[in-house]
């Protein structure tokens, strides 16, 4: 499935969020939209599924209006799942029962979607009772169940734990790809984007700032914003790759005050600010690690600094 923004502007209290005059998603399975708080990736979500219609232009999903399209082809799980009283089952079954599946395809597709999403033993219990884990497992079980050309997740693993998250991530690329469905998800974290997904969206202040491979956009930002949303340590107009710089080296990249050292449990590294942004270096295995207020000068491999033009664009 093709999902095509045209010209598209949405206000919300006379103000524009999100600004679109070109974008296609779905050419690879899944689509990763990523931004900070505030971005517009709620909004971007709910204008593909027709939830809500933007103030100028279209958004079609495989040529026709998203308003019209939405209620029929996609599926929406929400950022927080809300679940009505009754069992899961009843849950499901009510979200199938909406789009007028028979009583005999309504249980196929919740047992597919209740053993793709590690859910069956929750089948029979209150749905309102549940972990947070255990309900992002059964939001996601009900947005598949809809067996929807296009499903569209808000923040999936919000709320998670660090081995349940851990846990879904791994199995969520199966989840979406056993379901065959075109698949855009919106999330503000860099690995869950590049674990998740092939495509790269990366919205900035309601603008589309970077759109790829995920794996390319991450490499080679197109621009300084782009970077530094990325984790990249950006001075001047250069930026340095994460965690590739280190105290010593060749050629330094970068020299900043050190404010502290910090234990990161594998190695130290030292901090401090450069051009007001926050700096850490890897101190060197068996080198001395430096003192608060000493002078630090760290390098990079020179494959991961990135030179960016006046106009803040990648030089080629
Ligand atoms: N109903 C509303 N009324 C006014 N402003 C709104 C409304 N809904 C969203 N906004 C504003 O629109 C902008 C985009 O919101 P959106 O929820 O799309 O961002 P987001 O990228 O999903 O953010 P987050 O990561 O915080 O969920 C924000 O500045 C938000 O404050």
């Amino acid at each position: 499935m093709e999902v095509r923004f045209r010209e598209v502007e949405t206000r919300k209290q006379g103000r524009t969020v999100l600004e679109v005059p070109e974008l296609a998603l779905g050419r690879r399975a899944t689509t990763a939209v990523l931004g900070p708080n505030g971005a517009g990736k709620t909004t971007l979500l709910r204008l593909a599924a027709g939830l809500e219609r933007p103030a100028r232009g279209e958004v079609l999903l495989d040529g026709e209006p998203a308003e019209r399209a939405g209620p029929r082809r996609a599926a929406f799980a929400f950022q927080r799942a809300v679940f009505l009283r009754g069992t899961v089952r009843e849950n499901l079954d009510l979200a199938l029962r909406l789009r007028g599946a028979d009583a005999a395809e309504r249980r196929r597709r919740i047992a597919r979607a209740a053993e793709l999403c590690g859910v069956g033993q929750l089948l029979e219990r209150d749905a309102l009772h549940l972990s947070g884990g255990e309900a992002q497992r059964v939001n996601l079980a009900r947005a598949l169940a809809l067996e929807a050309d296009l499903v569209l997740l808000d923040e999936p693993l919000s709320g998670l734990d660090g081995p349940s998250r851990e846990s879904l991530l791994a199995d969520l690329p199966a989840m979406l790809a056993a379901s065959r469905a075109t698949v855009v998800l919106v999330t503000h974290d860099r690995d869950e984007a590049l674990l998740l997904a092939q495509e790269l969206v990366l919205l900035l202040g309601g603008r589309v700032e970077a759109q790829g491979p995920a794996g390319q956009v991450f490499r080679r930002p197109p621009t300084l914003a782009a970077a530094a949303f990325l984790g990249y340590t950006v001075v001047g107009r250069r930026a340095i790759r994460p965690g590739a710089l280190a105290l010593g080296g060749g050629t330094p990249v970068i020299r900043f005050t050190v404010e502290r050292v910090v234990d990161l449990g594998t190695q130290l590294a030292a901090e401090g600010r450069a051009e007001g942004r926050v700096v850490r270096a890897a101190v060197p295995p068996g080198a001395a690690p430096p003192a608060p207020g000493d002078e630090a000068a760290a390098s990079a491999p020179p494959d991961a600094v990135l030179t960016y033009g006046d106009d803040g664009r990648l030089a080629e």
